[in-house]
């Protein structure tokens, strides 16, 4: 077993052992997903403050530092091409989306990123990234967002519309089906969208639930039977869909932009298409929880469902909801982009529901040896090259230095005041440093639009009410990387029209008022 445990050197962080000995931490991953990263720092929270935030966890051949602090976050961040988050994007593409070993060993250069100061052009894994921050922002995420309030109505309407009866869902799969359709159909054209074939969407969540297996990237044939079959259902029907030259020409601007950066380098159509499995994952794994959680919060609670309704009615309707009765028939205007800039509660509401239910490991690779530094304590540890970093979300989310006394608590007011500045190593849900997620506005402004029109036109109550008459609110199940988990049995829920709504027409749209934006 010596041999297995690393040499601990004295300026690490400070060792903790496991419980079960050299395999006790991996099956605690294993068995835990990103939660198990939490629990750690939970339990050794306060003993990593006295000793700099940080601590080391022996694993089989190697070791895990689990970071506690948001100044200590911060030390990583500042040396994130060493840090890194690479050998992730490129084990991903290797395990999960099943490149080819061209396609993967372009994303596995210039893992250091120095190529640019050297004066070489970028490879291909940063080409594709910055394709990506460079859709999700300004100009291209405004003409992105239009799409995605066409879509998100149109399905929202398919899905429920405007039924005189009361319609009974599981509303985790419920918004699984509705948000699937309208994310892929925005990202990938409605007309050649391959998630209208109901195996294809199949097939992508069953790869989701299955990441532990398939990732070992042993006969996945055999180990992951189901998933694998799936995965190769998603990549046959994104296979016809490059073969198609209109279907391209339909897709969205990130899709196209990632699509030259991966031909530029050389990549082909066939590992394009098995890289969009990784496309929907980012689109799709989080977003959809977080739509969850978010009506889950809202409808449990009528005080907050009051007031974010009378908040999003009092832009929607100037003269009041009761003129909605005189309105029939005619079509009702509902301008995300102003009802988020209006009443900013629903924003905040919204990053409070992240904050809390954010669950991430933003996982880091250490690719040489390195001296991080607190500017806090002014301490310095050294990390070694090989080693698993992790900086859990929930970690920093509950610390009260952060976020002050209320840390632990949902206060649905903690963003409301734009004008204050959260600090990046203490608001971690779309993690940070120079993996920060690029669909952050997107994921942002669409669960906003989600909340916002649910609110506005349903009332939701579940099936089963807890022993007080209120929600029960499901368990969380777990995940080896998702941030915000899906609950592990989901919730059966009544979805009825609102009396004081029917018989409108409904238009959703973002358009900026470009005197306002910031
Ligand atoms: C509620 C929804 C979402 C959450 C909570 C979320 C969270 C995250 C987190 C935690 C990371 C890793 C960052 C790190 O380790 O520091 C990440 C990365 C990423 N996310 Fe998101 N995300 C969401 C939605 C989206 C959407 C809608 C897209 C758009 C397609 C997206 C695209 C990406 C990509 C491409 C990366 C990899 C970044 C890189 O390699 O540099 N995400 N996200």
């Amino acid at each position: 077993a010596r041999s297995l445990t690393p040499y601990h050197d004295p300026r690490e962080p400070f060792l903790v052992p496991p419980k079960i000995p050299v395999f006790g931490h991996l099956i605690g991953v294993l068995a835990n997903g990103t939660g198990y990263y939490s629990q750690m720092a939970e339990r050794y929270t306060a003993k990593a403050k006295d000793k700099g935030g940080i601590f080391t966890l022996p694993v089989p051949n190697g070791k895990m530092y689990i970071v506690t602090s948001p100044s200590m976050i911060a030390a990583c961040d500042r040396k994130a091409k060493v840090v890194s988050f690479s050998v992730f994007v490129v084990e991903f593409a290797r395990r999960i989306l099943a490149g080819s070993s061209h396609a993967v060993d372009l994303l596995n250069q210039d893992l250091k990123e120095e190529w640019e100061r050297e004066g070489k052009e970028i490879g291909l894994r940063q080409e594709t990234m910055r394709a990506m921050h460079k859709s999700l922002m300004g100009e291209n995420l405004d003409v992105m967002m239009r799409s995605v309030m066409k879509s998100l109505l149109a399905l929202l309407d398919e899905a429920i519309g405007e039924k005189e009866e009361v319609v009974e869902k599981p509303l985790f799969g419920f918004l699984q089906d509705f948000l699937t359709m309208a994310g892929t159909n925005f990202m990938f054209g409605e007309e050649n969208n391959p998630f209208q074939d109901k195996e294809v969407m199949k097939g992508f969540w069953l790869v989701d639930r299955c990441y532990t297996s398939l990732g070992l990237n042993v006969r996945p044939d055999l180990i992951a039977k189901e998933a694998n079959r799936g995965r190769e259902k998603f990549f046959e029907a994104f296979r016809k869909f490059y073969a198609n030259p209109k279907a391209l020409e339909q897709a969205s601007y990130i899709i196209k932009a990632r699509y030259q950066a991966n031909r530029k380098h050389g990549v082909s159509l066939e590992d394009i298409a098995r890289f969009d499995l990784g496309v929907c994952t980012a689109l799709l794994v989080n977003t959809v929880p977080a739509a969850g959680w978010a009506l889950c919060r809202v409808y449990s609670d009528e005080n907050i469902l009051k007031e974010l309704r009378s908040g999003i009615e009092a832009v929607v309707f100037p003269d009041g909801i009761a003129s909605a009765k005189e309105k029939q028939g005619q079509v009702i205007k509902v301008n995300m982009w102003q009802v988020t800039d209006a009443f900013p509660l629903l924003e905040s509401f919204m990053k409070e529901v992240l904050r809390v239910e954010s669950n991430n490991a933003s996982a880091r690779f250490v690719l040489e040896d390195t001296m991080i530094e607190d500017r806090e304590s002014r301490r310095s540890y050294l990390l070694k090259k090989g080693s698993f970093l992790g900086m859990p979300s929930a970690t920093v989310h509950g610390s009260e230095a952060a976020w002050g006394s209320t840390a632990k608590e949902f206060d649905p007011r903690r963003f409301l005041d734009r004008s204050k500045k959260i600090s990046p190593s203490a608001w971690r849900t779309f993690g940070g440093g120079n993996a920060l997620c690029p669909g952050r506005h997107l994921a942002l402004n669409e669960l906003t639009s989600i909340l916002a029109m649910m609110v506005l036109r349903y009332d939701i109550e579940p099936v089963e009410r807890g022993s007080g008459g209120g929600w029960k609110m499901p368990a969380k199940g777990a995940h080896i990387s998702t941030s915000i988990l899906t609950p592990a049995k989901d919730i059966q829920v009544r979805i009825r029209s609102r009396e004081e709504v029917t018989g409108l027409k409904w238009d959703l749209v973002w358009e900026v008022d470009e005197t306002r934006k910031e």
